[in-house]
């Protein structure tokens, strides 16, 4: 920059700029259109991850600098929503309502242009995906300070769905109000787990309000939207929302609270390269059988990331265990240890092979 040019100036180059990246991004919808055309002649899939992944790959290796990465993954992820919403709309249902983390975690996976449809609960998610009136449909399944979300499991046993991806959500809590003055509050309403992670922030700056729970944080939001002297605790897009103020952010006493969320849909998702298996098993109650379960993978070097087990409903003390590992399922080390466990197993299901979250 010289120093002799004036803001005008810049902001006149700025718009030179803009006028082209205009021009190029219509350019690209309208192959993109042509694309949507030749894919409805052929009854090809409209949504392809794995070309999604390529086209981001190869716009990082092109990428100098001075925008970070994430910011180019942004960016694209939405010229890609976009472009694919001219060819055929994709249609995901999200535990709702609207505003809700899972909705924030739909939105991150695909972009602002995707048709996102709100859902009372996990199993209308699947129900919905599971009936076609749906591609794909996003839950939450486990969270850092709280644990596992077990209805999320529990869908698995009956439901042949599989994940094709995992998204991972930074979880913030703002206190949201009508007014955004805290003078104001005499009431707090949230989700239970949302009203557990700020219970010391509450005890030292609203001691004597009263708490109640409600069945989400963007509930909580759509309460307060009609009531001047109540608060919600809910993440920051469930403001925007809900025409809410601020009134303090970031208030979770934790920092550091991650929540992960599983992508569901009727097809097994091709290998990246950096995947994920997830598998669900029940075995037989006998010695030795917890040592024996998890011996093939030792032996492979298949790198086990999570075993978590459930109780069988309807068998008082029998388990349902859920294994997560490194690696495809058409990868030689892990299909061949999922294929020997499956051999002294009552039961077993892969659930899916999916990216890894970044
Ligand atoms: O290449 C394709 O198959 C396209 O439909 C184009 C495009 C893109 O915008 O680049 C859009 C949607 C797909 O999920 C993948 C890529």
């Amino acid at each position: 920059m010289s120093k002799t040019q004036s803001l005008e100036q810049l902001r006149g180059e700025i718009d030179q700029i803009d006028s082209n990246l205009v021009k190029l991004l219509n350019q690209r919808a309208k192959v993109a259109s042509d694309v949507g055309r030749l894919k409805a002649g052929q009854d090809r899939d409209f949504h392809v991850p794995s070309r999604e992944r390529e086209v981001h790959e190869r716009v990082a290796r092109l990428n100098q600098g001075p925008l970070p990465e994430e910011a180019f993954r942004s960016i694209f992820r939405e010229i890609m929503s976009a472009c694919l919403a001219l060819e055929s709309p994709v249609k995901v249902a999200f535990l709702g309502p609207m505003a809700t983390f899972t909705h924030m975690a739909a939105m991150q996976q695909f972009g602002l242009s995707a048709q996102l449809v709100p859902q009372k609960s996990i199993p209308t998610v699947f129900e919905e995906v599971e009936k076609g009136r749906a591609l794909y449909g996003v839950v939450p399944v486990e969270n850092s300070t709280e644990g596992m979300v077990s209805h999320t499991l529990d869908m698995f046993v009956e439901s042949d769905l599989k994940i094709t991806a995992e998204v991972l959500l930074e979880v913030s809590h703002d206190l949201l109000s009508r007014t955004g003055r805290m003078e104001d509050v005499r009431k707090v309403y949230s989700h239970p787990q949302a009203l557990a992670q700020c219970r010391h922030w509450l005890e030292e700056n609203l001691p004597n309000v009263p708490l109640v729970d409600v069945a989400s944080t963007a509930l909580a939001a759509q309460i307060v939207s009609e009531d001047l002297s109540a608060a919600a605790i809910a993440g920051c897009s469930a403001a925007e929302h809900y025409g809410l103020k601020v009134v303090r952010s970031r208030i979770e006493d934790q920092v550091n609270n991650f929540t992960r969320f599983i992508v569901v849909s009727r097809k097994l998702a091709e290998p990246s390269g950096n995947d994920k298996t997830s598998i669900l098993f029940s075995v037989k109650d006998e010695p030795g059988i917890l040592y024996r379960m998890l011996e093939p993978f030792a032996r492979r070097g298949v790198n086990l990331s999570k075993i978590e087990s459930r109780p069988v409903k309807t068998k008082a003390w029998e388990y349902i265990f859920f294994l997560d590992m490194s690696g495809h399922v058409s990868e030689a080390p892990v299909g061949e240890a999922i294929e020997e466990l499956r051999s002294f197993c009552q039961f077993l299901k892969i659930l899916g092979s999916y990216p890894k979250a970044r």
